[in-house]
């Protein structure tokens, strides 16, 4: 049982409120990032758009953390990853992904993908769908109770991943001493495009945190 399982309510509902908070933040940039791939807009609009949004980097950078931002608690007890790329509530290149967890350990997530993702006209990047793939691979090992970083990661792309509307799952395939093998894919209506394993390792010496609690 790790400890995100474990918030008390107070602790969810702080949680939810700083949420409220970045999330839409982030989602103003990720607009933003669409528009400036997008516009058409004359030379001086945009020069004066540049200058507004330096402006406004300036405002957010006033106050703001000395590094990365890591896995650490908006509110206590609760292990957060939102600067992640993939499920980052306070990053706006995630598409980003809510990732569901089902009763036999399957994680999955709809989710849509952007103009920001493109690699081959009208679809999605390949190292984006091994990112989305990598991160969901991981979260179906951490669901499972194990922990480890990736070791291997093979991808299959079937056919190509088209912008829009997507659907992603993994799961663990089975645990061998340190290395987890996961398995899963990335989905459009038509069926899977892209297809994934992976062996995650719990580095040498690494004691899962949950082992002692
Ligand atoms: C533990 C921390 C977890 C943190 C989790 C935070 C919160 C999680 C929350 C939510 C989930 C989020 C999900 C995110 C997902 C993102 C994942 C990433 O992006 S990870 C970044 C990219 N990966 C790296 O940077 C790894 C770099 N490599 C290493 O650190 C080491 O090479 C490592 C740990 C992979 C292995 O090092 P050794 O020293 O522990 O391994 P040796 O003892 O030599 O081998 C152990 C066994 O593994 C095999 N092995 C070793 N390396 C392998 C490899 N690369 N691929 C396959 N097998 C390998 C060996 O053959 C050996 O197998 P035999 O026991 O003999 O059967």
């Amino acid at each position: 049982m790790t400890r995100y399982l474990e918030d008390t309510a107070t602790e969810r509902l702080e949680a939810d409120e700083r949420e409220g908070l970045y999330g839409p933040l982030a989602e103003a940039v990720r607009a933003l990032v669409d528009a400036s791939i997008r516009t058409e807009v004359d030379d001086h609009v945009i020069r004066q758009a540049t200058a507004d949004l330096e402006r406004i980097a300036g405002h957010l950078r006033a106050h703001q953390l000395p590094g990365s931002y890591g896995v650490h608690s908006e509110a206590p007890g609760r292990r957060r990853t939102w600067g992640s790329p993939v499920i980052g509530v306070r990053n706006p290149i995630a598409p980003p992904l809510t990732l569901q967890h089902a009763p036999d350990g399957l994680v999955w997530s709809e989710f849509r993908v952007g103009t920001a993702y493109e690699g081959p006209p009208g679809r999605l990047h390949g190292g984006m769908a091994a990112l989305i793939l990598d991160h969901v691979l991981g979260e179906a090992v951490s669901a499972s109770g194990h922990w480890g970083l990736t070791g291997t990661l093979t991808l299959r792309y079937r056919r190509g991943t088209p912008l829009g509307r997507l659907r992603t799952e993994a799961r663990i395939d089975r645990v061998e001493g340190r290395k987890a093998y996961v398995v899963g894919s990335i989905a459009d209506d038509e069926g899977i495009t892209v297809e994934a394993e992976a062996i995650f390792i719990l580095p040498k010496g690494y004691v899962h945190p949950d082992a002692t609690a």
